[in-house]
């Protein structure tokens, strides 16, 4: 793999939502809608599969083969960019669902630290990823960052120190933490072929000015429109405007949180801004309650004319 070579991983990634039919099975019938929705209405070229937003850790490991091999197959000449989650508690399934991402033509993969048995040390989590990595040895490979989740405090950077060396296939960080000198700092000290994609919707433009590449998030699934519109805004060096935007999916996403925002919440947004049958969420997570979601895209479109 010649690093230099390779394309660097930008713009808005949507987190997707896990398509699931009314007896709680994955729907894989959903997820071609599901593509021109994002490419047509969003303007979102990338899609991250199976990771949080996805419900990954309520699937099996065979439902997110079915799934990763789905989105993979229909994003053919649809898409730019399939990045699979196989992050899971169990190394063994994680180097199982990578070497299947690998099979099917995933772009990149991606592992969040395991949670139950956390990795105490930058070394012990290195020495995970490494595994994980080394089952899909010409993937692009990427460190799922998410601490409120995982519990796993290693700061990111930390992790960074000599990792190329370990997994040549390294390429970056997903970054879903608010903790921007840890985000600085990996981008200052990281080689420009890494990517480095931002996981907080709601503080995007400051993970942009930071240095973020691109972004990976639940809310690029039904707002990618107005994101791209940020980021245009803040590339041609009208701040004001990309600030504009992102004030008003702060007061969406404020709103929402005040009614319990969730993934179940989050994935009934989508259904009723999407039109798409997404279905429920699956236990442990809760639906949306009754008309929570409602009130929520009432407020959205006060907030937000359609692009
Ligand atoms: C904790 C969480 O779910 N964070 C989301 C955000 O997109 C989040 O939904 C958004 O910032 C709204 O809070 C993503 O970072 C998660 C993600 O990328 C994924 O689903 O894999």
């Amino acid at each position: 793999m010649d690093p230099s070579a390779e394309k660097k991983l930008t713009g808005l990634i949507a987190a997707t939502f896990t398509p699931f039919t009314a007896q709680g099975e994955v729907n894989l019938e959903e997820i071609g809608p599901y593509i021109d929705y994002l490419t047509e209405k969003q303007g979102v070229n990338g899609i991250f599969v199976n990771g949080t937003t996805g419900e990954s850790m309520s699937l099996s490991v065979a439902e997110r083969k079915l799934l990763a091999e789905e989105w993979c197959q229909k994003a053919k000449g649809k898409l730019d960019q399939v990045i699979v989650h196989v992050g899971c508690l169990s190394l063994k399934e994680a180097k199982e669902l990578a070497a299947h991402a690998a099979q099917v033509g995933a772009d990149a993969i991606a592992a969040m630290a395991p949670f139950f048995f956390k990795p105490r040390t930058a070394g012990a989590l290195r020495s995970f990823l490494q595994e994980v990595a080394s089952a899909a040895p010409t993937l692009p490979f990427f460190y799922y960052h998410i601490p409120a989740v995982t519990g796993v405090t290693v700061p990111a950077r930390d992790l960074l120190e000599g990792i190329q060396e370990l997994i040549p296939s390294f390429r970056g960080v997903k970054f879903s933490g608010t903790d921007l000198m840890d985000f600085g700092q990996c981008i200052s000290s990281s080689p420009p072929h890494w990517s480095f994609l931002y996981g907080v919707d709601e503080q995007l433009l400051a993970g942009l000015v930071m240095g973020a590449d691109g972004a990976v998030g639940s809310t690029y699934n039904y707002a990618g429109c107005h994101f791209n519109q940020l980021m245009s805004a803040l590339k041609d060096g009208h701040v004001d405007q990309a600030r504009k935007i992102q004030f008003k999916m702060q007061q969406v996403l404020s709103y929402a949180m005040k009614l319990g925002f969730d993934v179940g919440v989050n994935k009934q947004l989508m259904n009723e801004l999407s039109g798409l049958n997404l279905g429920a969420p699956r236990l442990p997570v809760t639906p949306c309650p009754p008309d929570a979601a409602g009130l929520i895209v009432k407020k959205y479109h006060q907030i937000f004319t359609d692009c």
